[in-house]
């Protein structure tokens, strides 16, 4: 067992909730817990804090994640749909020798996925004849669009590839431009399927989530992780691959 940590958990949602439940069952403690009703909270109620998990809305991350890094709290972010201000966020962490792990999502599973997407997207550089495009499947209450794992899978694509060099939202107007189509069906936890297209056949992988309890557990490793660290990690470090 991991050593006990004061945890807070900034957003209490559908995330919130089931790290709260695998973080007890870790021998973890929960410290704060931050909702739209005490989302004023300041650095006081950080102050006996180890370890932050935020999982709240795109608007309010970056806010969240500044608080922890003036509070000297190091923070796992999972929260989607704020990457535009990355940079400003690493910027901080480094002049505040603070630490953060955000990642668009916290299954191991996907992280594994990410590295095949890669793999498979260098393999597929030399092989003009196939269309890429990704596709993923979410429940109706999410806020952003594509999903932030959508938006990785296709940076690692852009990467790896010759002829794409950015994502669009739903249809690709150029061939250089490599297509996320998003998908909102009741329910759905999380589905992300990648096509390569031609016209002798297709290849397809797909990493469908169950349930949330695998974000949920990626999470809660995260937190254990940076809970003594300085700097900025991914789950790529958190899983050694
Ligand atoms: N990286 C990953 O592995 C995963 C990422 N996500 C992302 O995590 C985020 C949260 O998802 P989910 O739990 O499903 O969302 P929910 O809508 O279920 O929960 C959001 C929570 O954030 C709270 N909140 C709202 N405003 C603030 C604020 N200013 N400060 C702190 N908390 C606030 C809400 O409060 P109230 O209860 O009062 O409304 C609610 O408790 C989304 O961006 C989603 O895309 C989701 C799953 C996996
Ligand atoms: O909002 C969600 O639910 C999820 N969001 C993340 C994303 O945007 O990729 C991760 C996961 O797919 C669930």
């Amino acid at each position: 067992m991991p050593k006990s940590l004061n945890i807070a958990l900034i957003g209490y949602g559908k995330m919130g909730k089931i790290i709260e439940d695998i973080a007890l069952s870790r021998g973890h403690h929960i410290g704060l817990k931050v909702t739209t009703s005490n989302a004023d909270y300041d650095l006081n109620d950080l102050r006996d804090i180890d370890v932050a998990i935020e999982f709240s809305i795109p608007e309010a991350a970056v806010k969240n994640i500044k608080k922890c890094l003036n509070a000297g709290v190091p923070i796992a972010i999972g929260t989607t749909g704020w990457y535009d201000d990355i940079d400003e966020i690493v910027g901080l962490t480094k002049e505040k020798d603070g630490c953060i792990l955000p990642a668009t999502n916290f299954s191991i599973g996907v992280n594994i996925f990410f590295e095949i997407n890669r793999h498979l997207a260098a393999l597929m550089a030399k092989q003009q004849q196939y269309e890429a495009m990704i596709t993923e499947t979410h429940h109706t209450q999410k806020k952003d669009a594509p999903s932030g794992t959508a938006i990785t899978l296709a940076e690692g694509i852009i990467e790896n590839s010759t002829t794409k060099d950015r994502w669009t939202k739903e249809v690709a107007e150029l061939k250089s431009d490599l297509a996320i189509k998003s998908l909102r069906m009741e329910d759905v936890p999380g589905t992300h399927e990648i096509v390569y297209d031609s016209d002798i056949d297709s290849i397809t992988i797909t990493h469908e989530a169950k349930s949330r309890k695998g974000f949920g557990l990626g999470a809660v490793l995260a937190a254990e992780f940076i809970a003594d660290k300085k700097g900025v990690y991914s789950m790529k470090d958190v899983l050694a691959i």
